[in-house]
Parts: C-alpha cells; structure tokens; sequence
C-alpha cells in the first residue's frame, strides 16, 4: 500500500489541493476561469495537505483567521476550518487523522486559542476534541396563517438593494451585529467573495432587502423565491427561502419578518440556521404558523488552549467547580482547572467533574448543561452538587449561534 505524508501547502500547490477537495465533494475540479476568481482568497497559508509518494496531493485542511465572540462578550482569535477532503480512494488510512493533527499542532504553536468548523457529518470530529457548540433551526412560516400582531414591526422602512448595492453595503452593515450574542464569528474580506457576493450576483435570484431604523441601515435579508405550483396546486404561492437574516435590533428583526410576511402571493417563508431563540411565534397572532423544520448542529468548537478559552469568557454566580479535563491530541491542556466567577486558575485540588476536551468544547459557549451530558457519561461526576453550579456557571443568558457558514 502506497504512503502519505502530511505537510503544510506550499505556494503553487493550491489548485490541485482544491481539486482534491472538490472531488471529496463530488464537484468538478476549477476551471481557468474559475480558479483565477478563486485564487486570493486560497492561500497556502494555514493549508495543510497529504501527499502520495509522487508529491501528489490526497487530501486536504484549511482554515482562516476570524474572532468569535465568547460569554463576556470578549472577542477570541479563531481558526474557521474549512476545506477538509480526502480523496476517495485514499479514505479510511488515517489521512485526515494526520492532517487534524498536524492543524492543532501549528495553531497551539502560533497561540491561537480556538478552533472552529462546520461538520459535514456529526460523526467525525469529535475525535479531535470538536464539540458541537451551538445549534440552530430551521423553520417555516405558513401563510396566510401568519398575521402579524398589531403593531409589530412598523418602525422602520424596507427597501430592495440592487446585488451591486449589497456587495458594498452590507459588509459594514453586519460589523455592527457583530458581539451581540455568544458563537458570532467575525467576516474577515476574504469571506464575502465566496460566500455572499458570489449568492447575490449569481444567477439563482437571491435578493437582498435592508431595513433602516432611526440610526440608518440596521439589517438585512437574502431570500431566494421558490416556484412551488404543481398540477395539483397551480395557484399555490411560492415560497421564500431566507438565506440570511440579520438585524442590530430587535425592530429592524420584526421590521423584516413583517416585509417577508407581507410579500404577496406566498405560501409559506422558511429559512434554515436560524437562532434557536428566535421568538418568532410572538410576533404572530396564530403561533401554529410556525412550524419547526429541524433542529441540527450549528458551530463546532475545538478549545486549542484550555486555559486561555475558559479564561477569556465570563461566568455567572455559583461557588466555583474543579473541572478535569483531557486532551488526547494537545496533552498541555491535560490538568484540573478551578472556575468560578471571579476567574479560572490551574489547581492542584481534587476534581469535581472530569471531562474530555471535546465535551468542555461543546459546553464552553453556553449551550448544553453538564448534568444532561453527565447522564451519557460523557461527564464523569466525582461531586453531585458540583454539576449545578457549573451549570450555573457556565449558561448564557443569551442562546449561542454563530450565524455565519464558511
Ligand atoms: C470542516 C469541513 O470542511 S467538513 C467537510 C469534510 N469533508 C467531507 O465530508 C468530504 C467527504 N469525506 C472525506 O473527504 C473523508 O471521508 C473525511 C475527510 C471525512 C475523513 O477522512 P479519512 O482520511 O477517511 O479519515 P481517517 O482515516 O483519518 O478516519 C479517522 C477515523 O474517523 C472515522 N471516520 C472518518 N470519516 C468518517 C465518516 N464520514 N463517517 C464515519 N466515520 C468516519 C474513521 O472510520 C476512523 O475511525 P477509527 O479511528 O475508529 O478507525
């Protein structure tokens, strides 16, 4: 059986890595003219690949700089990793093993204390001390079920932007949601080719519409529309499928909701990822209306350095706890530390609770409780009265959602 060996991308060797990573993705490899749009924002920085015995690329990591908000409001540099594939005849050898690990070893070098991704399956990165921290849904909005309470919504004006409009707007407009909840990751400049400005100036009819409240421009939604007739339903109205929807305040928010529930000849909006929060049954005289579509898996989270997360984020008002916690891939992160809200410290002390790093990662934001994991045994409990108060020390008053794709 041939070999591999994993190691960081050098400069020149991004196409035929990104064409590795289309092939695990069933795509096409990039055209010419593909590739060219592509290039600035596929660096060989942060890259690492495995090469076959001939030099050839088999698979394939990478991952950029944001900052995700933690609890506290603190903003934390983050690895967003993205672009992981192997090829398909090389899977299920231990590649992608390799390269999570080389990854972690390079982001604890440079001191980057977390890492970030979204899972294409659940199944295959808890292993490397990713916990799913932060969940989102979907839903869907019947109409003409859905009136709006009196009132809702009526602040502000909504107007359509051309794509053009959108591409230049809209990048400030999101840095000022930016903070506001636990799990938001910023949008560096190299994110908004690929992921917005491409959606918006494509052929697929998204449109994007700003609200303005009293302060200017404080939100916006991308929705595409759905022909949804049929021979059996031919006067049935379309749907609208929200993309994104993002508001500053909690009247631009119901300033949107109103246009899209407003626009005629539809039959229901719906959109997926949204906040697990989002109290869209109170705007609605019928509540029934909503209907939930899926409840998934939103951020993954990997603490890259157990000490510097847990002391960044803030803490509510319970005695402190003895965490253990073990991490297979990075053992410097392997002790007991003491949290509390008057900070976290290493300790020596006996442990209340033990947990893998995987597990504290999916609990770092606020989402979860321990007491449900320890149930599942994925918190092992030395002390009982101790997983209430790290319950109460860690919950968010805010659900965590991060919002963003990448
Ligand atoms: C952040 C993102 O970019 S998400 C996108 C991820 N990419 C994809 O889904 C593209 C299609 N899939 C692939 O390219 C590959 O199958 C990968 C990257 C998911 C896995 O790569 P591999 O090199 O096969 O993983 P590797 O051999 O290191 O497997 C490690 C372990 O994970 C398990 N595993 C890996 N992928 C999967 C999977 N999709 N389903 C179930 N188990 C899996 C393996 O069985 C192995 O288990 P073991 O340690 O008990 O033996």
């Amino acid at each position: 059986m041939s070999e591999f060996h994993v190691r960081a991308v050098a400069e020149g060797e991004q196409r035929a890595c990104l064409d590795v990573l289309s092939q695990s993705l069933h795509g096409k490899p990039a055209s010419d003219e593909v590739w060219a749009k592509m290039a600035p924002s596929w660096p060989a920085a942060g890259k690492f690949a495995a090469f076959d015995d001939h030099g050839t690329p088999v698979g394939i990591t990478s991952s950029f700089e944001v900052e995700l908000t933690v609890p506290g409001g603190q903003k934390l540099v983050t690895a967003a990793v993205d672009g992981v594939g192997v090829r398909a005849d090389w899977t299920r050898r231990g590649i992608l093993t390799s390269m999570m690990a080389a990854q972690l070893e390079d982001l604890a070098a440079r001191g980057v204390p977390l890492a970030a991704l979204h899972a294409s399956e659940a199944v295959i990165y808890g292993r490397f001390g990713y916990g799913a921290a932060t969940f989102c849904r979907g839903v869907s909005v019947e109409r003409p079920r859905a009136q709006l309470r009196d009132g809702v919504g009526r602040e502000g004006v909504v107007r359509f932007v051309t794509p053009a409009e959108a591409v230049e707007r809209v990048p400030a407009l999101y840095n000022r949601f930016e903070g506001t909840r636990p799990g938001f990751v910023s949008r560096p400049a190299g994110w908004w080719p690929g992921f917005f400005d491409r959606v918006v100036t494509g052929d697929d009819g998204y449109r994007v519409a700003v609200h303005s409240g009293p302060d200017g421009d404080d939100g916006f939604v991308v929705y595409q529309t759905i022909d949804t007739r049929d021979r059996q339903a031919p006067e049935r109205g379309a749907l609208l499928d929200i993309r994104e929807l993002h508001a500053a305040t909690p009247q631009a928010w119901a300033g949107l909701w109103r246009f899209l529930l407003s626009i005629d000849l539809v039959s229901a909006v719906a959109g997926r990822g949204r906040p697990l929060d989002e109290p869209l049954a109170e705007l609605l005289t019928d509540p029934r209306a909503v209907n939930t579509t899926e409840v998934i898996d939103d951020l993954w989270l990997r603490l890259v350095d157990v000490f510097a997360a847990l002391r960044a984020r803030s803490y509510g008002t319970a005695e402190p706890v003895v965490l253990e916690v073990h991490d297979k891939q990075l053992p410097g992160n392997d002790g007991r530390y003491v949290v509390g809200p008057d900070g976290v410290e290493r300790t020596a002390t006996e442990a209340d609770l033990r947990l893998d790093v995987a597990t504290l990662s999916s609990l770092y934001l606020g989402h979860g409780l321990f007491g449900d994991l320890a149930l599942s045994g994925r918190v092992e409990v030395l002390d009982e009265a101790a997983v209430a108060r790290a319950d109460a020390l860690f919950h968010t008053a805010r659900t965590p959602w991060c919002g963003t794709f990448f």
